[in-house]
C-alpha cells in the first residue's frame, strides 16, 4: 500500500502553503483539512504536539504518523515522491539550501504581529529586521530565475507564500522592503507565476488575508502615514 497523505492546514498560513508547493510539484494526491485556529479542534491538538498547523498525516499498513513542521514536511515529501527533485544533488549545496528554509521562516518570525503593532516605534524596528533579512536573501540569488538558477526547489517553496502575503499586506500599508532589492522583485515575479504556487490557495484567499489585515486597519493605516 502506498501512503495516503491527509495535510491539516489553515486557509493562510504560509507554512502550510511551502508544504502544498511540495505536494503540488510532485504531483502527488492529497486531502487537504482547513481547520480554525482560533478554535482548535480536540482531534487536531492530539495530532500537533505545538497545536500548529501544517501537520501532514501519513497513514500506511504500519498506521498513521502525524508529522508537524513544515520545513520537515517538505524533507519527507522530497524524500518519499517522485518528480522533479526540490533539492540539489551535492550535500553541501542541499545543507545550505535547508539553512535558508529556516532562514524563511525567521523573516516570517519578523512578519508576524506588524499587523497587531500598535507601537510604532516597535513596528519600525520590525520592519528594519524584516529589510536586513530580505538584504541577506538579495546578496545569496543568482540569476534566477528560481533560487538556485533553473531549478525550482524547497527555498522557492519556502519563499513564495512568504511574498504572497507581501502581496496583501502591501496594499494594506506599504512596507518598502523590496524597493532597493531588484533580484528579489524579479524573483517575487517569477514565483507568483508558478502553477504549484498559484494553485496553493483558494481563490478566496486574498479577501480573507485582506480581512484578517483590515481588522487592525485603523492603527496599521496611522502608521503607514
Ligand atoms: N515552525 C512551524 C510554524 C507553524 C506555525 O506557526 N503555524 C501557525 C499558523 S501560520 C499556527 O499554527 N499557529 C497557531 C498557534 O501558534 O497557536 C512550522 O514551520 O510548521
Amino acid at each position: 500500500m502506498t501512503a495516503s497523505l491527509k495535510l491539516i492546514s489553515h486557509k493562510l498560513c504560509p507554512y502550510v502553503q511551502r508544504a502544498v508547493i511540495a505536494l503540488n510539484e510532485k504531483g502527488v494526491p492529497f486531502e487537504r483539512i482547513d481547520i480554525d485556529l482560533a478554535n482548535r479542534p480536540d482531534w487536531f491538538l492530539k495530532l500537533s504536539p505545538l497545536g500548529k498547523v501544517p501537520v501532514l498525516v501519513v497513514t500506511t499498513a504500519k498506521g498513521e504518523v502525524a508529522l508537524f513542521e513544515s520545513n520537515v514536511i517538505c524533507e519527507y515529501i522530497e524524500e518519499t515522491q517522485g518528480g522533479a527533485a526540490l533539492h540539489p544533488v551535492d550535500a553541501l549545496t542541499r545543507a545550505e539550501h535547508r539553512a535558508w528554509m529556516e532562514f524563511g521562516s525567521a523573516t516570517l518570525g519578523d512578519l508576524w504581529g506588524l499587523e497587531t503593532t500598535t507601537d510604532p516605534a516597535t513596528f519600525e524596528s520590525k520592519r528594519q529586521a524584516l529589510a536586513a533579512k530580505f538584504a541577506r536573501v538579495e546578496a545569496a540569488l543568482g540569476a534566477g530565475p528560481y533560487f538556485a538558477g533553473d531549478a525550482f526547489s524547497l527555498v522557492d517553496a519556502v519563499f513564495a507564500p512568504i511574498f504572497r502575503y507581501f502581496d496583501v499586506f502591501d496594499e494594506v500599508t506599504e512596507l518598502g522592503i523590496f524597493s532597493d532589492l531588484p533580484k528579489i522583485r524579479a524573483w517575487r515575479a517569477e514565483l507568483a507565476k508558478r502553477p504549484s504556487v498559484r494553485t496553493a490557495v483558494g481563490a478566496d484567499y486574498p479577501q480573507l488575508l485582506r480581512a484578517f489585515l483590515v481588522r487592525h486597519d485603523a492603527h496599521l493605516l496611522k502608521l503607514a502615514a
